[in-house]
């Protein structure tokens, strides 16, 4: 089974520009979420988080860092990455991918384009899910709202996967998730 990662940066749209740190309301919750348009390779032309598949010695949490430093540019510490569930998806009744999810509300840099994917920040309440994959609609609104997931979704017709028909699913929230290293 692939082991893959998606990462999803959040901040408070309101705190853009060049407002002090030091303005903000201490307990508001983050208004907007860093998606990417991927611009090649699996769920091409989608939005999604920025991730990526493991590399040998890899571990998910590095994955997710690493592959969001190259996709978008930001530096995240692995103590600020916060993991919000585990996903597997199965096609024709096989693991097909293991899926590791992260958010974090803490990051250095700016999010700038690669050859991969091509960054936007989207109010959380307007998330494109009709331009994402159709398993996203089901996980990622809790994730955004800071619950933890643990999901099976079946897809069905044969690889690649990103054109195999999403048949259904199993979902459990506020789990326990492994705080890995
Ligand atoms: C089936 N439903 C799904 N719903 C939401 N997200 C899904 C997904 N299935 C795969 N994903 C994610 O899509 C990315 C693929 O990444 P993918 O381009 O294959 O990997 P990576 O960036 O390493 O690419 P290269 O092989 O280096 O080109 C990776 O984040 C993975 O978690």
């Amino acid at each position: 089974m692939i082991e893959a990662t998606l990462c999803f940066p959040l901040r408070d749209g309101a705190d853009t520009g060049d407002e002090r740190a030091g303005s903000r309301d201490g307990g508001t919750s983050p208004t907007e979420v860093l998606l990417i348009e991927k611009r090649r390779g699996l769920g091409e032309g989608w939005y999604n988080g920025p991730g990526g598949k493991l590399e040998d010695g890899e571990t998910p949490r590095e994955c997710a860092i690493r592959e969001t430093r190259e996709e978008v540019g930001l530096e995240i510490q692995p103590a600020d990455l916060e993991k919000a569930g585990e996903l597997t998806f199965l096609l024709d009744g096989e693991g097909h991918t293991f899926c590791h999810v992260y958010r974090t509300a803490t990051f250095e840099g700016e999010p700038r384009p690669s050859p991969e994917a091509r960054p936007e920040w989207v109010p959380i309440d307007d998330v494109p899910y009709d331009r994402m994959w159709d398993d996203d609609r089901l996980w990622l609104p809790g994730v955004l709202e800071g619950r933890t997931v643990a999901g099976e979704f079946r897809f069905e017709g044969g690889e690649p996967l990103d054109e195999a028909a999403f048949v259904d699913h199993d979902l459990e929230w506020d789990v326990e998730v492994v705080r890995e290293r």
